[in-house]
């Protein structure tokens, strides 16, 4: 089956800075994609590129293999970004009843309601009355109301309370169910890891790791010993233990990085050396992340 979505050497230039440098990739039918990395990683770039808001400096960008901004690709697609404008003066029934009209086959208003939770109270509200949490529920609604076969969601969950995030991810998992495309946006690790089937991973503009949560844990968190100690070690001399492959400091505490803990951690104890609350962790999507992008990683 033809891709949903593909990249193929994009790159997005602004003035002095390069915020996605020549990137590829291809999304299939039903998959749940976290795109995830620090701020500024070039996550919002990207997505804004596959929604047609921003032309790449090179590369192309094709959804249902054509250009972004053609009606065919737009009527099937849905996006909430991260500033929700809704029209103020209009009621949220009357946002979300305006928005159903623009497609020829919405989702009913009662599963849009049902999907994002909005109280009988709620839908009374004008929209310019809305909090945060509430004005993205709608920007919610508003992105499922054409029944989209692909969902894109930038930071969907910034300013959700707990209930409202959950409600969140249980209606990702329904899209999902339904077969529909999801690709979201996010630095919080646990979502990914949660709800993602694969995690495609930037930092500075570039795509560092792309797999399931499963693989780039495997990948990249070997387990790790790590210890605190009264006195320095040098980090060479950590280095030098045959089956170490990286060392760094975190939290005033040292992280040797092996597949091999307890052969390492005879070698620490064989060297004498003054360590001490010594933890062996493995496979944290947290510290995989970390490893990746963090300069603290000295090997
Ligand atoms: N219009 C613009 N003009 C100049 N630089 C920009 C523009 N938009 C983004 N950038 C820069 O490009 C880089 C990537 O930004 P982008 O918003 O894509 O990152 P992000 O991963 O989405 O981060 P965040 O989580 O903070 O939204 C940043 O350094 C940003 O300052």
């Amino acid at each position: 089956m033809e891709p949903k979505i593909v990249l193929s050497n994009v790159k997005k230039a602004f003035k002095n800075k390069t915020a996605v440098d020549t990137i590829s990739f291809s999304i299939h039918k039903g998959e749940v994609v976290a795109i995830l990395g620090a701020n500024g990683a070039g996550k919002t770039t990207t997505m804004m590129m596959m929604l047609g808001l921003l032309e790449p400096t090179s590369g192309t960008v094709q959804l249902f293999g054509k250009h972004p901004k053609e009606k065919y690709v737009r009527e099937r697609i849905g996006a909430m970004l991260q500033e929700v404008s809704v029209i103020d003066a209009l009621k949220v029934r009357e946002v979300i009843q305006l928005f159903r009209s623009y497609y020829t086959h919405p989702l009913s208003f009662e599963e849009l309601v049902d999907f994002t939770g909005f109280s009988k109270d709620e839908l009374q509200k004008r929209a310019n009355k809305l909090s945060g949490g509430q004005k993205r529920r709608l920007g919610f609604a508003l992105a499922l109301a054409g029944d989209p076969e692909v969902l894109f969601f930038d930071e969907p969950t910034v300013g959700l309370d707990v209930t409202s995030r959950k409600i969140f991810w249980d209606t990702v998992r329904e899209l999902k169910q339904r077969g529909k495309t999801v690709l979201f946006t996010t630095h919080y690790l646990q979502e990914a890891d949660d709800v993602a089937e694969r995690v495609i991973l930037f930092h500075e503009g570039k795509i560092i790791s792309d797999g399931t949560p499963k693989e780039i844990k495997t990948k990249l968190t070997k387990q790790s010993i790590s210890f605190t100690s009264d006195s320095t070690i040098g980090v060479e001399e950590l280095k030098e233990i045959p089956l170490v492959t990286g060392v760094f400091q975190k939290n005033e505490r040292t992280h040797v990085i092996t597949e091999h803990t307890d052969e390492v951690l005879g070698a620490l104890f064989a060297r004498n050396l003054p360590i001490r609350n010594i933890e062996i962790e493995r496979g944290r999507l947290e510290d995989a992340f970390e490893q990746l992008v963090d300069k603290r990683e000295v090997v």
